[in-house]
């Protein structure tokens, strides 16, 4: 039996509608396999800037490094988005969340669930048996590196910057995981122009003998995103950068569907953070057709990852299997051929789900 404490950080937009199915799973797996988990819940992004003005503040970090796991749903409003010249962002919090806790790895499974080879704009024999681990750095790059305005306003730059450790802390975990898999490792990097990627490869070339097992392979990050339309099944792990590895996981979300299929795991030097890697989609927000399965599919990751309960994990992907295989869809990953009575708004899949734990 294990005792847990989990934080439930839903976010903004569809990250309160899609969080609410996710917790419903966990609670459910907690009663069916006899584990006692408690939760509490904290504001993070544009809710936490309405009710103190700081889009992390002080007291969800604190709940944060108290927690066992933390499920997160997302962060962003079409207010800020619209406004360049907002200052304070619902996105600073995520990010900051990221760095004081020291989430560098960002583990996102690309799953193809059989029955939704259909839903892809790629053709089913291409996708067909496509499985894919992305390891996106989380914590540097051109995220966290200085930008500014200069010129009165007319100039900005941002810069991109890694130092080796961060390389290779991430390189590792991917070389591990490779190890486990195909013993293939893809590293996405723009070496061929930028500096900071040419660091990236350094660091590689220089850990691979240590791996003689695996094979690996590098990509400019311009040829990647084309060959993983081209022919998915060529990449098994990938370690990339943190705005390459946002861009090409967007992408891969494709290969499985849809957006609201593909969960996350944000892990490092302590609580790890589960969370969809879709944002706060405020083109569907208050309709209630969020797709929860990359909330619950997080889910079952953070059982997995933080609590060491593959059982549990592997039953959530398993109902989720089932409920596929039963025709049920959200609207993002229905078509034209989906009956009317089989497409599901989110609080109805979290219901159908929940028939099959
Ligand atoms: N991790 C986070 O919190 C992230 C936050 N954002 C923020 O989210 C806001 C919206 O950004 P977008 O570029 O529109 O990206 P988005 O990921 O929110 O949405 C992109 C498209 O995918 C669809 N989609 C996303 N999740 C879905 C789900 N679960 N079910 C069905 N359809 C889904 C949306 O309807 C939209 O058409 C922005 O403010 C952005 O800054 C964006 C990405 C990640
Ligand atoms: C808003 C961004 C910083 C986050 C993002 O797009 C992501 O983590 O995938
Ligand atoms: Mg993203």
């Amino acid at each position: 039996m294990a005792k847990k404490h989990i934080l439930i950080v839903p976010g903004d937009g569809i990250g309160q509608e899609v969080t609410t199915v996710g917790k419903q799973v966990l609670d459910r797996i907690a009663e069916k396999f006899g584990h006692e988990f408690t939760y509490d819940e904290a504001l993070i992004g544009h809710v936490a800037i309405e009710a103190t003005g700081d889009p992390l503040p002080e007291e969800t970090l604190v709940k944060m490094r108290a927690s066992d796991a933390i499920l997160f749903g997302a962060v962003g409003h079409p207010k800020y988005d619209n406004d360049p010249s907002a200052k304070v962002r619902p996105e600073q919090g995520l990010l900051k969340m990221r760095k004081e806790l020291g989430l560098y790895a960002n583990l996102r499974p690309i799953k193809l669930f059989d029955e939704l080879l259909e839903a892809s704009s790629i053709k089913p024999e291409i996708l067909k048996g496509s499985d894919i681990l992305f390891f996106r750095e989380l914590t540097g790059d051109v995220y966290f590196g200085k930008r500014e305005r200069l010129d009165d306003g007319n100039t900005a730059y941002d810069t991109m910057i890694y130092s080796k450790y961060e390389v290779e802390r991430i390189a590792r975990k991917a070389f591990e995981a490779a190890r486990t898999r195909s013993k293939k490792l893809m590293s996405v990097d723009k070496a061929n122009v930028l500096e900071s990627s040419r660091l990236w490869r350094e660091v590689i070339q220089k850990i691979a003998p240590e791996y003689p097992d695996v094979e690996v392979e590098h990509q400019f990050i311009d040829a990647a995103a084309m060959l993983l339309i081209k022919d998915p099944r060529r990449f098994d792990v990938v370690v990339t950068g943190n705005l390459f590895g946002d861009i090409l996981t967007d992408e891969a979300s494709q290969i499985a569907g849809s957006m609201g299929m593909l969960a996350s795991a944000s892990v490092g030097d302590s609580t790890g953070v589960y969370e969809p890697i879709h944002g706060s989609a405020h083109d569907i927000t208050g309709k209630g057709v969020a797709n929860p399965l990359a909330s619950v599919l997080s889910a079952a990751l953070l059982l997995d990852i933080s609590f060491g309960l593959k059982a549990e994990a592997d039953a959530i992907i398993a109902a989720v299997d089932k409920v596929l295989k039963d025709g049920f869809r959200t609207r993002d990953i229905a078509n034209s051929e989906t009956p009317a009575d089989k497409i599901l708004g989110t609080d109805a899949m979290g219901a159908e789900l929940l028939k099959h734990l």
